[in-house]
């Protein structure tokens, strides 16, 4: 056995430790205060140089920031739930994102490799068959569920910092390890690119754990991200007596609920897939009173930028006709943004090489035909790819007890020594003088 998998294995009850911490305190996105304050701290114990908060999030390129009085809850919560109080006031007011680095100081390109750290927003399963309730590591955030991996993503970073730490004489150039808040509902990356966080990386590689692909598979450059747009609809009508004076209202419920319907009912494309969820409508506040407001939660996604454009253009039209035809009025905020991927064929061929190197993987391969769902550090590698570097994502199949965004959602824990071993080869065998 090598000394990679030998310290994997001394630190894999670590790993489950600070897995299932994440895990029981999750946090949704720009809310991640304790975990982002728990990483400061063990990335500074592992003698990471770190550059956090205001410097790695830039403020007005947040997408989807919850409101003041929630930022302030959350922030005093996680306070009261241990997170270490020299590292959190960095993070204060959503700027949930850190970033750590190894300077070797010896000559070479920066690598970086990205995590999320983000919960949903869902509650999770609170019964025995789930294992986390079982084993008493269900989330004690009530609305709050790790349920697509992030508390194993961010684990990740943090095994694979431990592992370049510990070999640092086989370094070269610089190790960037990217913490990014907010993926969920792809609001978090555009305000770490913003911020510069991404300068001057010459290799860039994101990852996920799960997604349907089957244990023992990896797959080292995911094509199949959908480009996305994520926005609230916010309908405001007239309140009036439902009884008295009907006539007077105008009603913003149904123009939502109109608009619901003929959302889901938009054409596809016939150039690829595409998609359209409400995943959220809220309106009312009284049986006896025309409702004056409503709130819907919409997504689009399309195989290409063009795709998700055309259903987003759609979109708007829906909007927009069904607000006319209730006489309300319709304002639409724009709450998330992602592209579509293309991994750096270069990099994919020697992110595969690492990848086949390790015991537990049966199958490193490129790519998967169905369209995935959609991820934010495609933006970081558009970035990259844009600035002369390579970037990729790779996906590490792993046995799930449930899908993503289920309640029941957890996966098998060992998928956490995978991905680190194979990414902390990824650095060390790199071919420092001549690249890839
Ligand atoms: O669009 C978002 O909000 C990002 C979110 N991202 C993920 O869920 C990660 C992900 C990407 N591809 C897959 C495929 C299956 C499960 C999860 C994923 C999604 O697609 O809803």
């Amino acid at each position: 056995m090598d000394s990679l998998t030998q310290s994997l294995e001394k630190l894999m009850s670590q790993l489950v430790a600070w897995r299932r911490d994440f895990h029981q305190y999750a946090e949704s996105g720009w809310v991640e205060f304790r975990t982002a304050a728990k990483v400061a701290e063990i990335l500074d114990n592992l003698g990471y140089e770190l550059a956090m908060g205001r410097d790695v999030v830039d403020a007005d390129s947040r997408m989807g920031l919850p409101d003041a009085d929630t930022l302030a809850a959350e922030y005093a919560r996680a306070r009261q739930q241990g997170a270490p109080e020299k590292w959190l006031s960095a993070f204060e007011g959503g700027f949930t994102g850190l970033i750590a680095t190894l300077k070797t100081g010896r000559p070479g390109p920066t690598l970086a490799f990205r995590v999320d750290m983000d919960a949903l927003d869902l509650s999770e399963a609170l019964d025995d068959s789930h294992r986390p309730f079982r084993d008493g590591f269900a989330s004690c955030n009530p609305g709050m569920m790790h349920a697509c991996g992030h508390d194993g993503h961010t684990t990740i970073g943090l095994g694979l910092a431990y592992l370049l730490k510990q070999n640092e004489s086989r370094l070269n150039g610089t190790i960037k390890l990217i913490f990014q808040p907010a993926e969920e509902g792809t609001r978090g990356a555009r305000a770490m690119v913003a911020a510069g966080a991404l300068d001057g990386v010459d290799y860039f590689t994101a990852i996920h754990i799960g997604t349907g692909v089957p244990a023992g598979t990896v797959i080292c450059g995911s094509d199949n991200f959908m480009a996305t747009t994520k926005f609230d609809v916010r309908f405001t009508g007239v309140a009036a007596h439902a009884g008295g004076k009907p006539e007077d209202g105008r009603n913003a419920l149904l123009a939502a609920a109109q608009a619901a319907l003929a959302l889901h009912s938009i054409a596809p494309h016939s150039e690829g897939a595409s998609r359209v969820n409400v995943g959220v409508m809220q309106a009312g506040s009284g049986r006896n009173v025309v409702p004056a407001s409503a709130l819907l939660k919409v997504e689009t996604r399309g195989e290409s930028e063009a795709i998700n454009q055309y259903v987003f253009e759609r979109a708007q039209g829906v909007i927009d006709g069904a607000a006319a035809l209730y006489g309300v009025k319709a304002e639409m905020r724009l709450m998330g943004a992602a592209t579509s991927s293309s991994p750096s064929p270069a990099w994919v061929d020697y992110l595969r090489e690492q990848a086949s190197q390790v015991a537990a993987v049966h199958q490193a391969i490129d790519k998967v035909k169905a369209p995935a769902g959609s991820e934010d550090a495609t933006l970081m590698m558009a970035h990259v790819q844009q600035n002369g570097g390579l970037a990729s994502y790779m996906v590490f199949g792993t046995d799930l007890s449930a899908g993503h965004h289920n309640e029941k959602f957890d996966f098998d824990e060992q998928i956490m020594g995978v991905a680190i071993e194979t990414l902390a080869r990824t650095a060390i065998n790199f071919p420092w003088t001549r690249g890839v």
